[in-house]
């Protein structure tokens, strides 16, 4: 943000007219969202996140508003356009200790933004404390005081807890990343004037996860097809009595649009799927074999290994076979445990191979797979960017805000995932879901945010009391979604 209010100043737009812009947003917010209020308290700090702040009384206090500005530190050390900006302001002022929260029925938090750079300490952070004991509700400017906009983590112990949140331009990681989503409350955007050219400047850290990331290579049905111009995904199934996992990935990859599914293991195993599936195909595994004949044919394009797998000499066999037999892959589950701290090797193995991957580990896949190789306290894109980068796979490191992070550098953040995803099996359908779409020819970063949207989405659109057993069913709801809905 800085680089694009940079490059807006230079192309002409002024930091005082940017600035008038922002604080009257906020004040669109506060009148659009609260309007049965009169009082409102802003807490402004020392930069220009506090200058914000006083435009938004300023056009506050026109509209009829009853407001007190509570100062972090005082007027003279005031700088640049947040000086111009408190000259303007010519109501009451008071120290920030003496905010008069009991008399206030809306705090305005304008206090740090984007220049945060260490915890709040002190006043500031006995004033956030008390704003969020207060029972006011709160809208911050750009970020929850406290909160770093980069990571999405609060810097220290003090941080705003808001309702809502207005920030400008684009959003920033931390509106979707947790905890700093749910610290924002409703997040607006708000454009304050800055030219496209000054915001082209900056190169986002990440994109959300919206269909406009993926649509234009998401796999359309052909009237010429057959089932397998769709596409063959090839399950791994492990041993009988963990199944479901490989059940529920390969049921998911056929709602996902493959022509055809194939689970592969051995016998035993394969009793126990045939009580339970119909569409899905079943390959007995030749023991001397293994599954590289199969996967060789060459009408299968991805295969999926991890889901129920168990670390075993056996899964360990098959999965070298997979490696070497190339293709599109999904790496789940029992790879992590397979590779545990050994991510280079894992990242030799899927070079060596030609393989494409898709790797799919949860936070502690993540840790377990990656030992202590990536900065713990980098942001959530930071980190599934290292390990795409070290491992050359497309990484979805999973979540509330599950990370789509490519090789070469692009990253994707979901923010439509319901609380109630987290189910046991769940995250065995989002490999599915990938491999079938991985089948069909999408690349693997399209694949991947793809469908990690549409798992969010068939999941919201069957709603609570959802088990990974309905998930597959939900995903042709997920599909109508893409299909009528929103183009953004
Ligand atoms: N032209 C611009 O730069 C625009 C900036 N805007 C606003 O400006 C904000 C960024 O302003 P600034 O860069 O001045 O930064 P802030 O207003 O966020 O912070 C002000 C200063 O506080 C100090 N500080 C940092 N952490 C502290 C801590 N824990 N305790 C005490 N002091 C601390 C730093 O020296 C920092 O520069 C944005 O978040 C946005 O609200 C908007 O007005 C739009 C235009
Ligand atoms: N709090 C949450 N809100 C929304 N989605 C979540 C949450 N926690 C986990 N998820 C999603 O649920 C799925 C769980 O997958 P995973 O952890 O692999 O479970 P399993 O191994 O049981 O399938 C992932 O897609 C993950 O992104
Ligand atoms: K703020």
């Amino acid at each position: 943000m800085a680089k694009v209010d940079a490059a807006a100043i230079a192309a002409g737009t002024s930091g005082v007219a940017l600035m008038e812009n922002a604080g009257g947003a906020v004040a669109d917010v506060c009148a659009r969202d609260w309007r049965d209020v009169r009082r409102v308290l802003i807490l402004a700090g020392p930069g220009n996140n506090g200058g914000d702040g006083f435009v938004a009384a300023r056009r506050l206090a026109e509209a009829g508003h009853d407001v007190v500005v509570a100062l972090a530190g005082d007027l003279a050390s005031l700088k640049g356009d947040a000086a111009e900006m408190a000259e303007r302001w010519m109501g009451r002022t008071v120290d920030l200790v003496e905010a008069p929260f009991g008399w206030a029925e809306l705090v305005v938090d304008a206090l740090f933004g984007a220049g945060l750079s260490r915890p709040l300490d002190g006043r500031s952070a006995a004033a956030v404390r008390a704003a969020n004991d207060s029972g006011r509700p709160i809208l911050a400017v750009d970020v929850p005081s406290g909160l770093d906009g980069a990571t999405g983590r609060p810097l220290g112990d003090a941080c705003v807890r808001a309702d809502a949140t207005v920030t400008f331009v684009r959003l920033k990681p931390g509106h979707v990343l947790l905890p700093g989503r749910a610290l924002c409350g409703r997040v607006h955007l708000a454009d304050i004037g800055a030219p496209d050219s000054a915001i082209a400047a900056a190169r986002p850290a990440a994109m959300l996860n919206r269909p406009a990331l993926w649509r234009s290579s998401f796999p359309e049905p052909s009237i010429e097809g057959h089932k397998y111009s769709r596409g063959h995904v090839a399950v791994w199934s492990g041993p009988p009595l963990a199944g479901g996992a490989s059940r529920l990935a390969a049921a998911s990859a056929l709602r996902a649009g493959a022509g055809a599914v194939t689970l592969v293991g051995p016998r035993p195993a394969l009793e126990h799927h045939a009580a339970h599936v119909t569409a899905v195909m079943l390959r007995e595994l030749d023991p001397r074999a293994g599954w590289s004949d199969f996967l060789a044919d060459r009408r299968v394009n991805a295969w999926v290994f991890g889901p129920g797998a168990g670390d075993t000499e056996a899964s360990r066999e098959a999965l070298d076979q997979g490696f070497s037999s190339g293709g599109c892959a999904v790496l789940d589950a029992d790879v992590f445990s397979i590779f545990e701290d050994r991510p280079e090797e894992l990242g030799a193995a899927i070079e060596d191979g030609g393989v494409e991957a898709v790797l799919t580990p949860h936070e502690g896949e993540f840790a377990r797979l990656m030992g202590g190789r990536v900065e713990k306290d980098a942001s959530k894109i930071d980190r599934a960017k290292a390990a795409a980068a070290l491992l050359g796979a497309t990484v979805v490191l999973k979540g509330p805000d599950t990370v789509v992070a490519s090789p070469d550098g692009r990253a994707a953040v979901a923010d439509n995932a319901p609380a109630y995803l987290a189910t046991a099996g769940a995250g065995d359908v989002l490999a599915g879901i990938a491999a079938g779409l991985l089948a069909q020819g999408m690349p693997c970063f399209e694949a991947a945010a793809a469908a990690v949207w549409l798992h969010g989405e068939a999941a919201k659109s069957f709603g609570r009391g959802l088990t990974a057993d309905d998930l597959p069913y939900a995903i042709p709801a997920a599909l109508r979604a893409l299909e009528n809905g929103d183009r953004s």
